[in-house]
């Protein structure tokens, strides 16, 4: 396909040398090919390689490393294997100390999207290294598919369904990989039909493991295009003698071919329904679909970032908004006369009351529903609150909670955020009423391009 940039005419296959600038918040290098942006995964800063087209797009090019001509002095090489074909991995070639400085960058880099709101003046802090670079990852979430006649669990190439087959993975907990790949040579074995795609059949979708960083617990869930699930109780069984370390086996039926992993069906096929992980001194039953932080060391630290930020007190009503299974708001409870939490997934706010119980905190109580809908009802029904801590996912606040928020201007709020470009347009509105004393970037997930902060917001006088 040709395709024609302004004046030059550009090919898929077409080579030149190229001078990489910076990389990209996904990661990928950066530079001009005459003027225009060349997005090159796995070049770093300062390198100089000779690019091959392998995408023509209107006002931008991607291209591969065909040739490396001039290193990094801070390249490195990767652990994983898969880190130049699997997504997921687009750091694995920087060294420790680049990445953290990365991820800074990568909140400047989206703040200054916005620069008229005069965000240069924010105080962006150096990013919280991680505890352990590698090994860290306390839940494999990987597709099963068919590959050359074997059974293949891993990740997607980026961009593709081309499945990479991952025997091993230097960031995931080493006891997360041997479950996965047990569990592939049992479905092999077995002969379970594993999801074909462009048939919409089979029936194993995706293995998801997740390890307790404290107890050591392991949960396997399988999930399935259908509720039956053949050669269920050999499979189990087997779960049973090879991998004693698994203490909850778990199904989601998620029928069809839909871009969600999960579906709304569970059920309970061996063991316990949850596992137990403790943070910050206090113990957390978590249930399949239930969301927890994936690096729990640097969890940890995450929160007690968060609470540096609330400088709460002990008359003080804390909201937990996007809660999870209560982690932020239960670690908070002793410090505080009351916590709300809501959260959309039922079994997480199961979870959350439970852990509430289970840990003797009686002054939190959590909900299901959205945090847009939830905190307006609480307002009405007359709850005030001083102190509010949000957590969403990527895609940051709904518009209508950011109304809420901006209308009852908690005096203390701290915003912890997994998307940089997602905060930088919600401050842009919460800084109508709200002063940014600093943000703190802390890495949660090492040799990935992905960015965790906590913003500590102050109500201007
Ligand atoms: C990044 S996680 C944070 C969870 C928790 N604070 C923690 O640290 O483990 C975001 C959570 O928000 C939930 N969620 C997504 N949209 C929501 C919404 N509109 N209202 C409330 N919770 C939501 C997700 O299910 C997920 O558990």
């Amino acid at each position: 396909m040709a395709n024609k940039i302004t004046d030059v005419e550009v090919n898929i296959g077409d080579r030149f040398p190229l001078t990489i600038r910076r990389l990209g918040v996904n990661g990928h290098g950066i530079g001009y090919y005459k003027h225009k942006v060349c997005f090159v995964p796995g070049a770093l800063p300062g390198e100089v390689v000779v690019a091959e087209v392998t995408h023509v797009h209107p006002r931008f090019l991607e291209a591969k490393i065909h040739r490396l001509r001039k290193k990094s002095k801070h390249r490195v090489t990767p652990r994983d294997p898969y880190a130049d074909v699997a997504g997921g991995f687009e750091l694995e070639n920087l060294a420790y100390p680049q990445q953290l400085a990365f991820k800074r960058q990568v909140i400047l880099d989206s703040l200054e999207k916005f620069k008229p709101y005069g965000y240069r003046n924010y105080e962006v802090r150096k990013t919280i290294a991680a505890p352990e670079e590698y090994h860290y990852r306390n839940k494999a979430q990987f597709q099963v598919r068919m590959v050359d006649g074997h059974v293949a669990a891993g990740l997607y190439k980026p961009n593709s369904h081309d499945l990479v087959d991952m025997r091993e993975c230097a960031v995931q907990m080493p006891r997360t990989m041997k479950v996965v790949r047990t569990v592939v040579q049992l479905i092999e074995e077995l002969q379970i039909p594993v999801y074909d795609e462009d048939h919409n059949s089979g029936i194993i979708k995706t293995i998801v493991v997740r390890e307790s960083w404290t107890t050591g617990e392991l949960q396997l869930t399988l999930i399935t295009n259908t509720p039956k699930l053949i050669h269920k109780r050999p499979l189990l069984s087997a779960i049973a003698d090879q991998l004693p370390e698994v203490v909850s086996v778990m199904q989601n039926v998620n029928p069809g071919d839909t871009p969600l992993v999960w579906g709304d069906q569970v059920i309970h096929l061996a063991g316990k329904e949850t596992i137990t992980e403790s943070l910050m001194g206090l113990d957390f039953a978590l249930s399949a679909r239930s969301f927890l932080q994936l690096n729990p060391e640097q969890t940890e630290i995450l929160y007690e970032q968060a609470a540096q930020a609330l400088e709460l007190d002990k008359e003080d009503t804390l909201i937990d908004a996007y809660a999870g299974i209560g982690t932020i708001g239960l670690s908070l409870a002793p410090r505080v006369k009351a916590v709300r939490g809501m959260e959309i997934i039922p079994e997480a706010v199961a979870n959350a009351n439970d852990n509430a119980r289970l840990n003797g905190i009686d002054n939190a109580h959590y909900e299901v529903g959205k945090a847009e809908e939830v905190i307006p009802k609480w307002l009405a029904e007359g709850l005030t609150f001083d102190a509010l801590v949000v957590d969403p996912p990527r895609a940051g606040l709904d518009d209508e909670l950011i109304k809420q928020i901006l209308r009852v201007k908690p005096r203390k709020f701290a915003y912890v955020s997994c998307g940089m470009a997602s905060l930088a347009r919600n401050l842009r509105r919460l800084t109508s009423v709200y002063h940014v004393d600093y943000i703190q970037p802390v890495d949660m997930m090492p040799q990935t391009a992905r960015c965790e902060a906590v913003v500590k917001l102050s109500r201007r006088r």
